[in-house]
């Protein structure tokens, strides 16, 4: 009895001093927990957090729309799966826009995005940001040497993936895959070199990876994050494929990291690859990264931000153009007229002179940006705006694009596609510039500017955005030469966006009809 009442004794005690540790560890925890609540919650009358996030999934356009006009120049909340989010108007984003990566973190903030925690997407960011830098110095540094036999790739690419289309018969082509092996082979050939751009397995990988991916995220979003561990080891069958498609890359690789390292220890200039892989590991190794399982990581990056991103646009742009014959006939003409000025060759010039191209891209891509919201960080330290806001540590904050590029007031009739907006403000200096750009250069289709964030912005902007607008417009000018496009017969209207959450793609199961040009 005595022994029992010492005991209930001891476990009284116990009981006492364990809670009073967790209350203890509790308001620690919750000290150092970003307090967001001080911003105004958007989206509150969905319910608790986790149906808010999933609400989220489902209506991400109409939540950022109501928070821009709700919001204009004041921060907000948002709750998505992965917990509350700033979103910060766009008054603020010069200022942010300055902060160096030890204050502001992008590559934390798409680790969340991706359940890098899950899928392992990203390397260690010294691994990561030698595959930015190679993208912003080497990739872009080369473009004026490498665009006359980039197009050549490119015709060869489009004749071979196309499918004939010929006997003057119309084929109803499903545009989305075909755009994504024309793409994969043309930036490979740029990345990997000539012949490893068509080995099937690359193929696989480059198409795959990504494809998978994105589908292992969106579907582990849709779990607590709590359950997300044991769903991606169970429950998802997308993440065992990516793991699977790295083990395959890198048993495709390797031999060619072994090789290529060869011929940079030998120092001999004559084997040395001309292609991104080759400047890649060349800064990789210097900074003592050889390691072929790193460099796949690294690879697969790099094909996870070109490839798919790019097929998107140039499908979004055809599904644009195909439903405005008129438009069509407009652009083969300056097309035409651009390649007589220079020979037929894609110089860097003659795609500098496509402005009405230039102009569609631009406007089909402001009709249907990649991603709904832009600048996505994570703060690793506290930050305190001008105007006194304070955004705590640990924070992952984001702005409203897709809200931004509708906004009458920065574009007038935004819901119009008009083809002409932004040739008519570079090519006519005297009409009215509703956004007062210093330079009307801010117009083209590679200019990230606050009002136009789909290649993001400030210094993690996208490094690829040059060599994606060579690429398109040569793809562009490729199939517009070539075929004539049409609407299937029952179909009239644009096709609309697929997605989910943040990001808005084109519908990739429908189908564009294409005949030779005679
Ligand atoms: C139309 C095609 C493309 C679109 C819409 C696009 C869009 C984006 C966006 C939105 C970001 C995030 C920027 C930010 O948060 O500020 C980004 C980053 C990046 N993109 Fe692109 N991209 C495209 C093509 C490419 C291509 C072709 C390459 C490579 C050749 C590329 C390489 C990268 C890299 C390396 C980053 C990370 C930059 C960093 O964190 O510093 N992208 N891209």
């Amino acid at each position: 009895m005595a022994a029992f009442n010492i005991g209930m004794f001891e476990d009284k005690f116990g009981y006492i001093v364990t809670s009073v540790a967790v209350l203890i560890a509790l308001a620690l925890w919750s000290a150092r927990k970003p307090s967001l609540a001080r911003y105004p919650l958007l989206g509150s009358e969905y319910g608790g957090a986790e149906k808010r996030g999933q609400a989220f999934l489902a209506h991400a356009t109409e939540l950022f729309q109501r928070g821009y006009e709700e919001f204009k120049t004041s921060i907000y909340r948002l709750t998505t799966p992965d917990g509350d989010h700033l979103i910060v108007p766009n008054c603020h984003l010069d200022e942010l826009r300055r902060r160096p990566d030890d204050e502001l973190d992008v590559q934390e903030a798409f680790e969340k995005t991706f359940e890098n925690k899950h899928v392992h997407l990203f390397p260690a960011k010294d691994k990561s940001t030698i595959v930015n830098n190679v993208v912003k110095s080497d990739l872009t540094r080369n473009l004026t040497r490498i665009n006359p036999r980039f197009s050549v790739v490119v015709a060869q690419t489009v004749a071979e993936e196309m499918p004939p289309c010929s006997d003057g018969t119309w084929t109803p082509v499903v545009l989305s895959s075909v755009l994504l092996r024309i793409i994969a082979i043309v930036s490979g050939n740029i990345f990997l070199g000539p012949e490893l751009c068509h080995e099937e397995e690359y193929m696989y990988c480059a198409i795959m990876f990504t494809m998978d991916l994105v589908a292992a995220s969106a579907a582990l979003k849709k779990w607590p994050s709590f359950l997300r561990s044991v769903a991606a080891s169970y429950l998802v069958p997308q993440v065992a494929r990516v793991r699977d498609h790295r083990r395959r890359m890198k048993e495709f690789i390797k031999p060619v990291v072994e090789k290529r390292l060869k011929i940079i220890r030998s120092g001999d200039e004559e084997k040395r690859p001309d292609d991104l892989f080759q400047w890649m590991m060349e800064k990789a190794a210097a900074a003592g990264i050889t390691d072929a399982g790193d460099l796949t990581d690294m690879l697969l990056l790099l094909l996870l931000a070109a490839i798919h991103t790019t097929s998107l646009a140039v499908t979004n742009i055809f599904y644009d153009l195909v439903i405005r014959p008129d438009v069509v006939e407009e652009l083969k003409a300056e097309i035409k007229s651009v390649l007589a000025d220079s020979g037929g060759i894609m110089t860097t010039q003659a795609l500098n002179d496509m402005k009405l191209v230039d102009s569609v891209m631009r406007e089909s891509q402001r009709l249907n940006p990649p991603f709904i919201d832009a600048f996505r960080r994570y703060t690793l330290k506290p930050i305190t705006l001008q105007n006194g806001d304070y955004i705590p540590e640990g924070s992952y904050i984001e702005t409203a694009n897709t809200a931004i590029l509708n906004d009458p007031e920065l574009y007038p009739n935004p819901d119009t596609f008009d083809p002409h907006r932004f040739s008519n403000l570079r090519n006519n200096p005297d009409l009215p510039d509703p956004l007062g750009f210093k330079s009307r250069e801010l117009y083209q289709f590679v200019s990230v500017t606050k009002e136009n964030m789909s290649f993001g912005f400030g210094r993690h902007a996208c490094p690829g955005r040059f060599f994606a607008a060579n690429e398109i417009k040569m793809i562009m000018a490729q199939i517009l030469l070539q075929y004539d496009i049409k609407m299937p017969d029952r179909e009239t209207e644009r096709y609309q966006s697929v997605g989910s959450g943040v990001v808005k793609a084109p519908d990739p199961t429908k189908e564009i009809m294409f005949r030779r040009v005679r």
